[in-house]
């Protein structure tokens, strides 16, 4: 049974999702779906419903440079990759970085690696070394 997210019943998310989220959902997100399902921890993926409003929220702000805490198979990092431009970047943290290697085949395939520096570090201590460059910087 699918996940029922703020929806109140199983019928309802899955009509949005069969006539709303999966027809316009990019082939390669598709697929890294795919892969990720595969892995033992599959249900911590980011549900397609949930990408796409993060796709949503990206566009608004015209993103260029994010974080990504937690990347598991990288489905949001993929999905993000694809809505920021060329040059945008991604600085993408995971103590998991077999997870991330799941998923990696398809952001290759996606054209999309040269935006994603990938940390394997717990995320606090990668974030205070992002914070003490920048403040060396200053
Ligand atoms: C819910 S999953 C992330 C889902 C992912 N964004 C996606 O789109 O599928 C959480 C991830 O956070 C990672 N994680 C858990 N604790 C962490 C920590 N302290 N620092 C960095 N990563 C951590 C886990 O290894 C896991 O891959």
């Amino acid at each position: 049974m699918e996940p029922i997210s703020v929806l109140q019943t199983h019928d309802l998310y899955k009509y949005i999702l069969d006539t709303s989220v999966y027809p316009t959902e990019p082939e390669l997100l598709k697929e890294l779906r795919a892969v990720s399902a595969t892995h033992p921890n599959a249900f911590m993926g980011t549900a397609p419903d949930a990408g796409r409003m993060i796709q949503l929220l990206l566009k608004i702000a015209n993103a260029k440079r994010t974080i990504e805490v937690g990347v598991f198979t990288g489905y949001s990092l993929l999905l993000t990759a694809l809505a920021i431009p060329d040059d945008g970047k991604i600085v993408a943290i995971d103590i998991d970085r077999k997870a991330f290697e799941t998923g990696l085949p398809v952001i290759k395939k996606a054209g999309v690696e040269h935006k994603i520096e990938f940390i394997e570090s717990k995320a606090v201590a990668a974030l205070d070394k992002l914070l003490d460059n920048l403040v060396e910087k200053l």
